[in-house]
């Protein structure tokens, strides 16, 4: 059996080929190949932007599809699997995605191939989780805010709403999905001692110390309101104008999920307007953020270029992750992480 990695710039080869390299023993034949990328923009700019099923939109490069026909198991982080990538590759029986989400793989397309598809949930939500607990701290306590200007040589320590610099004990935090980041929010902020309240209409069953609450409730309660859902057509601009209305004055917003499921222009005009205390944001609409963003301009945001998901644990582990999950397709045996099945 053929197995055929795609490195790129957050995981490179070198670790999809350790990750694999237990594969050998199983007689499989384990290559990996570079997606050649200028830089991490470029990346984010045609993949992390795209949300569609099979990012069709980016041509991937003849000469990199040359490299790839002979898979028989094809591994990739963000380099697109799409239509043209899978009918290229006629002997492709499984992709493995080092990711948790695979927006970027015509997963549809897959399916009707009968190629299975298997997926890493979770890879760096630990990273994701401990990043928001700080973006909470980071904003309600100036942090960013402090360390700019002491980095420009100004001694603030009169910040504008220092009056309502709030302690998280005793404070509610309200989690919008709870999915693999927004239950280790969870777990993380219960040594802060805050009360817990989480809306998720797709799960069952909540950790025991959230209580579950309606999307209005949670916006009306929350001191602190975290979003980790995925991007759907379904989150898409959940929260928007008039959920940002139901939150108290005093309320802060932390989004480390996705640009997309916020409408942008509600949360700008909420802040300016001072209607909500704070935001904390490491993704937006158009990224990379420039310098003239109107974002960029409020003094009650804390903003970061989109790095919540990465650390080296999250990235280099995620090959060693797969293979684990990926182990059992090669006698046969599917398991629970696939989310496409051979019919
Ligand atoms: N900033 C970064 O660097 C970074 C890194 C990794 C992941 N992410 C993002 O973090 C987010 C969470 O990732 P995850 O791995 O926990 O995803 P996940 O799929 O495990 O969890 C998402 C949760 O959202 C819930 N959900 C679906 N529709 C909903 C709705 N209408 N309202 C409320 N909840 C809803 C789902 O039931 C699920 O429990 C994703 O948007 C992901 O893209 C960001
Ligand atoms: O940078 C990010 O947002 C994520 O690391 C990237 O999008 C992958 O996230 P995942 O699909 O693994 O949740």
């Amino acid at each position: 059996m053929k197995l055929i990695g795609i490195g790129d710039l957050l995981i490179p080869s070198r670790y999809i080929e350790e990750g694999f390299s237990r594969y050998r023993a199983k007689g499989v034949d384990v290559e990996v190949v570079d997606w050649p990328l200028k830089d991490y923009e470029e990346l984010q700019s045609i993949n992390l932007q795209v949300e569609t099923q099979g990012s069709e939109v980016y041509a991937v490069p003849d000469a990199l599809i040359a490299k790839l026909r002979d898979a028989e198991i094809l591994i990739t982080q963000f380099c697109p699997i799409t239509k043209k990538v899978i009918d290229a590759c006629t002997k492709l029986r499984f992709i493995g995605v080092l990711r948790g989400g695979y927006e970027n793989v015509n997963v549809p397309y897959a399916m009707q191939k009968g190629i299975t598809v298997y997926h890493t949930p979770g890879r760096n939500a630990t990273a994701v989780a401990d990043f928001t607990v700080g973006m909470i701290l980071g904003e309600c306590r100036n942090i960013a805010r402090a360390h700019a200007n002491l980095k420009e040589g100004r001694w603030v320590r009169d910040y504008a709403n220092a009056a309502s610099v709030p302690d998280l004990e005793d404070k509610t935090v309200g989690i919008i999905g709870l999915g693999q980041v927004g239950q280790k929010v969870a777990k993380r902020l219960r040594g802060f001692d805050v009360r817990l309240i989480g809306y998720d209409p797709y799960v069952d069953v909540l950790p025991n110390d959230v209580t579950r609450v309606s999307f209005d409730d949670l916006l009306v309660q929350a001191d602190f309101v975290t979003i980790h859902g995925r991007l759907t057509e379904e989150t898409k601009g959940l929260m928007n104008a008039r959920a940002f209305s139901l939150m108290k004055p005093t309320a802060y917003f932390i989004n480390t999920a996705r640009a997309g499921l916020v409408d942008e222009a509600a949360l700008y005009a909420a802040l300016k307007e001072k209607r909500i205390q704070g935001a904390a944001l490491d993704v937006f609409e158009h990224e990379p953020l420039t310098g003239d963003d109107p974002l960029v301009g409020l003094d009650n945001v804390t903003i970061t270029p989109h790095l919540a998901g990465g650390t080296v644990d999250a990235f280099l582990h995620s090959p060693v992750l797969l293979s684990r999950e990926m182990e059992g397709s090669l006698s046969g045996d599917l398991t629970s992480r696939c989310i496409v099945r051979q019919k």
